[in-house]
């Protein structure tokens, strides 16, 4: 009898695992809500084959492979999916709001109570948005100006120093794009350009987006690594988060307060917006709010400038058109030699070459995830119900040839200027969208339409490898490196063409 109660509890050690583990795959094929939604086969049945595709470090091509494969939409998780269709994308990031950030955000959040980019509450969110606002808005740049020209200058005399070296332009456009992002914020800069080397926060940032990018799919693994960090100790590089940037922040802000200032910075306009509404604006939201700028504003715009300056190399005709803009205006006496970005603003070359620059290749990899609100959504033809989590990614609405046309792989900036860029513009996703787009697009775009003519009107440029492509890595934003260019000075800042 005991025998046969043994080979009954080994049978059913098997058999009853065995008919759930069915069970819920019979589930997920066939009669789950999203069952109906295309996608690989593992992705439908477990999240860790998104967590395993984004470790690759290459989800922004994966993404692109997946909607060539299975179309406009795509299930990448048993509760997820990845959304191409035109109107779904207008009607998932709409400026109202009600589709809020999913919980893969929250492990950029931690504990903080606040967090511009990562909370998750639309109306805290809101507020908070609307708090900071000004300091953001087209009439502030105008100010913020004197800092760009500042970190301009320190960047053309490293350049001079380096003339006719090659240079690790990926490098240099991260210190560039750090200093001035330290200047706009803070009006001091990291001096990372003056020792042509960062003090570590490369890495740490990069380690930071590199655990969140897969974390976030699996929450629930980091709350638990919190749990049990105190007997375990930090495992995850997105805790990093809390180190030496924010430290710089605090003693910033702190210093910031005792300082007076040429123009008004974000720090200064903040403090007084925390001034004047110290319960919903704390001291403490200040201090996060610099911390975002850095580790949003900084990279984000290296990756951008990058990618326009190794295109406009690689394309040499796109080069040549830009450079021949650029002596025109200097010939009308309408591009000072310290360029402005009012006289920029007015190029339109420069202009389609920035954006460009940006939709071939943006610097967000991973999808942008919302959660489907109350009472579902219909998307590309399917009901998708209430909780769902769906996102777009950049990489692939960019690459859509309704909108950008059969060429859209190529790097055209000539496209920007043809009739018809509406749609062009309106699905532009290397922003975001709807009521979460980047709050510091008007000062990156300022950096950048100062930094790209200040290059080619003061040097000779060529790439340093012309044989050599730069590499992608996909850690959150898609780094590229191998970037390496010879600068020789001008004689003529009048540019021959
Ligand atoms: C070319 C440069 C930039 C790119 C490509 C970029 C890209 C983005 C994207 C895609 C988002 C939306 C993220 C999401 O929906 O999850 C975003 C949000 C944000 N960006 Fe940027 N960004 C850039 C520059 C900047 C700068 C210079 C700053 C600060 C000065 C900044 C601050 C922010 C903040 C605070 C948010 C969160 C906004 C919110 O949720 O309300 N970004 N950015």
């Amino acid at each position: 009898m005991l025998a046969y109660i043994h080979t009954l509890q080994s049978e059913y050690f098997y058999i009853l695992p065995t008919i759930a583990t069915l069970t819920y795959v019979l589930y997920q094929r066939f009669f789950s809500p999203l069952s109906k939604i295309p996608g690989p086969f593992l992705a439908s049945l477990t999240s860790w084959w998104l967590v395993f595709a984004i470790r690759r470090h290459d989800i922004n091509r994966r993404m692109q492979r997946l909607h060539q494969k299975y179309g406009p939409i795509v299930r990448i998780t048993p509760d997820e999916i990845s959304v191409a269709d035109l109107s779904a994308i207008r009607k998932i990031y709409s400026s109202h709001g009600s589709w809020a950030k999913s919980n893969y955000y929250s492990v950029f959040q931690g504990t903080r109570k606040h967090d511009i980019f990562a909370g998750r509450d639309v109306k805290v969110h809101a507020q908070q948005r609307k708090m900071v606002a000004r300091a953001y808005a087209m009439e502030t740049l105008k100010e913020l100006e004197v800092y760009v020209d500042k970190m301009l200058n320190v960047f053309k005399r490293k350049m001079d120093e380096n003339a006719g070296q090659s240079v690790d332009m990926a490098r240099w456009m991260q210190l560039f794009a750090f200093d001035t992002i330290g200047e706009i914020t803070w009006s001091t800069n990291f001096g990372f350009m003056e020792a042509s080397k960062d003090d570590g926060t490369f890495s740490t940032i990069r380690a930071v987006g590199s655990s969140g990018s897969w974390l976030g799919v699996v929450p629930w693994l980091y709350k638990t690594h919190q749990f049990l960090q105190p007997v375990i100790g930090n495992w995850l590089g997105i805790n990093g988060r809390h180190g030496g940037l924010r430290d710089f922040a605090i003693r910033e802000t702190a210093a910031r307060k005792n300082r007076p200032v040429e123009k008004p910075d974000i720090v200064g306009r903040m403090l007084d917006t925390s001034k004047k509404n110290p319960e919903e604006f704390t001291y403490t939201d200040v201090i996060s709010m610099a911390t975002s700028n850095v580790a949003a504003g900084s990279d984000t715009t290296a990756i951008s400038l990058r990618s326009i300056i190794y295109h406009l190399l690689q394309n040499p005709e796109t080069k040549r058109k830009l450079i021949e803009e650029i002596a025109e205006f200097r010939r009308k006496g309408q591009l000072s030699n310290s360029p402005r970005y009012t006289e920029a603003q007015k190029m339109p070359y420069l202009q389609a070459a920035i954006y460009e620059g940006m939709r071939v290749h943006p610097a967000v990899g991973v999808n942008l995830p919302r959660v489907v609100p109350p009472g579902g959504a219909h998307l590309a033809g399917h009901y998708i119900p209430s909780g769902t989590v769906a996102g777009v990614n950049a990489w692939v609405v960019h690459q859509n040839e309704e909108v950008y046309g059969a060429d859209a792989k190529e790097f055209r900036p000539d496209r920007w200027l043809e009739e018809g860029s509406g749609d062009m513009h309106r699905f532009f996703f290397s922003f975001g969208a709807g009521s979460r787009a980047c709050i510091g697009r008007n000062i990156s775009l300022l950096e950048m339409s100062k930094l790209i003519p200040t290059i080619f009107l003061n040097y000779e440029v060529e790439l340093a490898n012309p044989t050599e492509e730069w590499k992608e890595d996909c850690s959150f934003f898609v780094q590229q490196s191998n970037f390496y260019v010879r600068m020789t000075p001008r004689s003529d800042t009048a540019v021959d063409s």
